[in-house]
């Protein structure tokens, strides 16, 4: 194992932003449930089952493409929408029009609260950099630009794959592994060389699929177990522990 926690033969680390790099994956969650309350209430009346912004949020939506998200949940409720186009209004219940609403509401909490990145993620990147590892960013956001810059991190990354490359480049997303594996082709580090670094299980599942030499799970939001079923090799709170720090 090196000082990166990692072992010796890693070359790169491939992070994920929400929730691993920066403190965003909780307002993800809030606009995702007050997008899905808002439409099941609509729909089924004041009794609907609300969305859990832990379970059904872990389980169905976090770490996914947007529109994945929306089709993923609605699925889990057995209902399925019409697609609609990119240019659908937020109030359109469709796939689209879902999706629009829930990214207005994540850029409008974005802008109110700004965006903080875990510094102990900062600190490993740094470690990571310091130690000649290459580093890359995979993110299925497609705000993933805005929110490395409003951050202040985003001169740490050398690579970027993020929802807009993957539709770009017609990548499947997490739980497929082909944005990770675009990011080591990129970075030019064979997978069985690079290290992924994810919160969601979707992510943990696209690092076992696409076999990379380790997998981080990031425990952010109490679920070590289940990162560990979904593929983790070593599960830790934040970052900083694999430098030796305490917690
Ligand atoms: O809607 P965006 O910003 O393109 O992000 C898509 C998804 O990106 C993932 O990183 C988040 O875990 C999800 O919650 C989010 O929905």
């Amino acid at each position: 194992m090196t000082t990166l926690g990692l072992p010796d033969d890693i070359h790169a680390c491939l992070f994920d932003m929400d929730g691993v790099l920066t403190r965003t994956a909780t307002v993800h969650a809030a606009a995702w449930k007050e997008t899905f309350d808002d439409f099941l209430r609509r729909r089924e009346g004041p009794d609907f089952r609300p969305f859990d912004a832990h379970d059904d949020y872990d389980r169905y939506v976090d770490g996914m493409p947007r529109a994945d998200g929306v089709r993923s949940f609605l699925a889990s409720r057995g209902i399925e929408l019409p697609e609609g186009s990119g240019d659908d209004p937020p109030d359109r219940d469709t796939v689209q029009g879902l999706g629009n609403r829930k990214n207005a509401l994540v850029l409008r909490k974005i802008e109110e609260m700004g965006v903080e990145a875990f510094p102990g993620s900062v600190r490993y990147a740094e470690a990571a950099r310091a130690a000649g590892l290459r580093r890359a960013v995979v993110s299925s956001s497609a705000n993933c630009h805005a929110v490395l810059v409003a951050a202040g991190i985003d001169d740490l990354f050398e690579v970027r794959i993020d929802g807009l490359a993957a539709a770009e480049r017609h990548l499947p997303g997490k739980p497929h592994p082909d944005t990770f594996l675009a990011a080591a082709h990129d970075l030019g580090v064979p997978p069985d060389r690079a290290a992924v670094f994810e919160d969601a299980l979707a992510g943990m599942e696209a690092g076992r699929a696409g076999k990379f030499g380790f997998v981080v799970g990031v425990n952010r939001a109490d679920q070590e177990e289940a990162l560990r079923r979904h593929g983790a090799d070593v599960v830790v709170d934040d970052l900083a522990e694999l430098l030796g720090e305490a917690p």
